[in-house]
């Protein structure tokens, strides 16, 4: 908890609902090494942009809801579960280890007072995804919600990527969403059931990224699949939005794509909020976008990453490095210049 804390300051934790932030302080941890918190994590500015994590909706928002997230046993899943289940969500989370998952929906539920239902699944494998949606059905009934957020990624020089290495990322990211969202998508329509259905994908499936090139190509590919959707089955009442994060710190994320640490100041110097994400303000947004609340939306992707990503798609963004005395030299240069 010391560690958590002191990713808020004072002003944070002042603004957060009091009763909310012991258990948010535990949600939205993880406690391992990796996470550990390093002097320089912020920068000056991030003064201005505190991370309010509580869930912003009302509350009995999701009530009489059924919502169904991959991987939400951990990380972004695990937040997007916590939120939508303290407003009110009959939860079900699916990913490969049941342990990880019954241990998260026990310490949700027993925090909200809303059953989550802990079901062993693996997306890259159609028979378990149908397996794990019939479960479901079982238990709770169809979904009105629906979050793509399983994922595999880790960074790699392409030219050392096995064909088993890039299926293992496509597998889980593209065919996984694919499955999940085909599987639960028929039967919402054979029923005639609305449902929001939101995908997380990450700013670079705009831009495609060296390093994780499986990855980027495969969260490209979520994004054109919900794309196609929103248009083909609006007329089933089904939504679809895409959220793309830029760096949360999870221990699933950063061990595997910062396993030195060294990458995360680079990270902040190039955000302008001057700071990272918090699992609390993807869950947030995730609840919006998933809530009758924005049943008006679909078809939207927003980007929340503090700025990055026009930071570096901006030619002279880095220009904010430069000293005054350096413009007034530059300055005298490009004024004293006459014609071309
Ligand atoms: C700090 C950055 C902030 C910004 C972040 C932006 C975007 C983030 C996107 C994310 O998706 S973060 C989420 C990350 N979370 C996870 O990845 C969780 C799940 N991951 C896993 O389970 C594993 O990491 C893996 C490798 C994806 C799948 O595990 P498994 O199914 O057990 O596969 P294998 O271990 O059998 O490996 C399959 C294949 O891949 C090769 N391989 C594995 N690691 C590497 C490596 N580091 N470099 C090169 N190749 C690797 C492995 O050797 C296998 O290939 P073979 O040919 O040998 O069979
Ligand atoms: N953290 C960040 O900075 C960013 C994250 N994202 C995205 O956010 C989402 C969550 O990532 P994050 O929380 O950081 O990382 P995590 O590693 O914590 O989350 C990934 C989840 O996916 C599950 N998963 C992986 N493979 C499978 C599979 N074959 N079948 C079912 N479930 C699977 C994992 O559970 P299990 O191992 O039990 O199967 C895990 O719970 C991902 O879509 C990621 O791409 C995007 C941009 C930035």
């Amino acid at each position: 908890v010391k560690i958590i804390i002191r990713i808020f300051d004072a002003e944070s934790l002042s603004t957060s609902n009091a009763l909310f932030t012991p258990c948010l302080l535990q949600l939205f941890g993880n406690g391992t090494a990796v996470l550990r918190k390093s002097d320089d994590d912020r920068a000056p500015q991030a003064r201005f942009f505190p991370p309010l994590q509580e869930p912003m909706l009302l509350p009995g928002t999701f009530k009489n809801k059924v919502a169904f997230i991959t991987g939400g046993g951990t990380g972004l899943g695990k937040g997007m579960t916590f939120t939508l289940s303290s407003l009110g969500a009959e939860c079900v989370i699916a990913s490969r280890n049941l342990d990880v998952l019954k241990a998260t929906a026990e310490e949700i539920s027993s925090q909200t007072g809303n059953k989550v239902h802990p079901v062993q699944c693996n997306v890259r494998d159609p028979d378990s995804v149908k397996a794990t949606v019939d479960q479901m059905v079982n238990d709770v009934g169809l979904p009105d919600v629906v979050i793509n957020n399983a994922a595999g990624n880790f960074i790699s020089p392409s030219e050392r990527l096995s064909a088993n290495a890039w299926k293992a990322i496509t597998d889980t990211v593209l065919n996984g969403t694919a499955y999940i969202t085909l599987d639960i998508g028929k039967r919402l329509i054979a029923a005639q059931k609305g449902a929001a259905f939101l995908c997380i994908t990450t700013i670079y499936a705009d831009s495609g990224s060296g390093f994780v090139m499986p990855s980027a190509s495969a969260k490209a590919g979520v994004e054109a699949l919900c794309k196609s959707l929103v248009a083909e089955w609006g007329r089933y009442g089904l939504r679809f939005n895409i959220i793309q994060p830029g760096p949360i710190k999870t221990k699933g994320a950063f061990s595997r794509l910062d396993p030195t640490g060294k990458f995360e100041k680079l990270m902040i110097e190039r955000i302008p909020v001057g700071r990272l994400g918090t699992v609390g303000e993807i869950a947030n947004l995730a609840a919006y976008l998933c809530s009758d609340y924005a049943s008006w939306v679909s078809g939207a992707t927003i980007k929340i990453d503090g700025g990055e990503y026009s930071f570096m798609a901006g030619e002279f963004n880095s220009l904010s490095l430069v000293t005054k005395e350096q413009w007034d030299v530059m300055e005298a240069i490009i004024r004293q210049t006459k014609g071309s």
